[in-house]
């Protein structure tokens, strides 16, 4: 797909030929290898953005390489390849993309630092991290090179950085045109949501086994940050820096009381409401009688059962100032 958003892009290497007058400027010894992959299919692509952003890095004494996805799985490829050289890889994209990263990486012993230009449709990391979404704020951010340990789950041994469910949401998440989720964005969901809940939609019960407990449930998330489809809070304990899973799960999804759940989950409620159960979780096995569609970090993650459990392993991401 071509890109979307105006200007011409170019990739290139080496630090900029200007003065080092941006804050954070390093003397040549100290150049970072910063490679920028963006993937031109997220939705908010912006070339223009990226170029800036380079130029900037560049300024400020960096070597700078953008690279173009041009297929689902390059940024995992790339991540994860002998070839990777670089001190710090920024990916432009939405969380599909991330999570390719974070599975790429999970083969390195020694990971890059990640940094991240959030495009994408909903970008619930951006939000979870309080990123800068202007390209001058986002170039000093990585200039700054303050990092965190950004943890991860794994479900059915798949990294996931935000979360891994299985109900009504992913079957949304399966079932959203992509043509209607660039068009509309986050208000895709809501159409795809609102066309499941009046087609007549059964569902299936589904257990979650944690801990020696079965919670009986019809939506299980298991969640590793506190937001949720964009800046809500599902989770207000949960943060992605530190470690620990939680379970969210909803004992009954039937259109009052999704629609009760969405609007607690708007007022940033929904951990007190009476119709949810809420969990610490190390490790946890989602089944169902029937397959209930999954997904991991807002893309399809084929169907039940799922296991889902905390690890160790961290990534370096760099973060803003407080
Ligand atoms: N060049 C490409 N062509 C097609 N798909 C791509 C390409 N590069 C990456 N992808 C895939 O696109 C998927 C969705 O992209 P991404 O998550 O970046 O954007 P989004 O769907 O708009 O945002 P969000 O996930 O935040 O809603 C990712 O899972 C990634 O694997």
């Amino acid at each position: 797909m071509k890109p979307s958003g105006p200007g011409r892009l170019h990739a290139a290497t080496g630090p900029g030929a200007g003065a080092n007058t941006v804050p954070g400027a390093v003397e040549p010894g100290q150049a970072r290898r910063i490679l920028i992959i963006a993937n031109p299919t997220a939705g908010g692509f912006n070339a223009r953005t990226l170029e800036e952003i380079a130029e900037k890095l560049r300024t400020g004494g960096h070597h700078v390489h953008i690279q173009l996805t041009r297929r689902a799985g390059e940024i995992g490829a790339t991540c994860a390849g002998p070839t990777l050289k670089a001190d710090v890889v920024v990916i432009a994209g939405g969380d599909g993309s991330i999570n390719e990263a974070i599975t790429g990486f999970g083969e390195r012993a020694d990971p890059p630092a990640l940094a991240v230009v959030p495009f994408g449709t909903a970008n619930v990391l951006a939000q979870e991290l309080k990123l800068p979404f202007k390209p001058a704020r986002i170039a000093e951010m990585i200039l700054a090179d303050r990092r965190k340990p950004l943890h991860y789950g794994l479900a059915n041994g798949h990294p996931f950085v935000l979360m891994a469910s299985a109900g009504v949401d992913a079957q949304v998440v399966h079932a959203i045109p992509l043509d209607l989720k660039r068009r509309f964005g986050k208000l895709a969901y809501v159409l795809t949501a609102l066309k499941i809940a009046f087609s007549g939609r059964k569902g299936s019960d589904i257990e979650v086994l944690t801990q020696g407990e079965t919670i009986r449930c019809r939506l299980a998330v298991i969640t590793n940050g506190k937001c949720y489809g964009g800046p809500f809070v599902i989770c207000p304990e949960a943060a992605v820096t530190e470690p620990g899973l939680h379970l969210v799960a909803l004992r009954r999804d039937d259109i009052a009381a999704s629609l009760w759940a969405g609007i607690a989950l708007a007022l940033g409620r929904i951990h007190k409401a009476r119709n949810v159960i809420t969990r610490p979780v190390s490790h946890a096995e989602i089944r169902s009688s029937a397959p209930v569609a999954a997904q991991i970090d807002g893309d399809p993650f084929g169907m039940t059962p799922l296991v889902v459990e905390a690890v160790q392993n961290t990534v370096p991401i760099i973060v803003p100032r407080p």
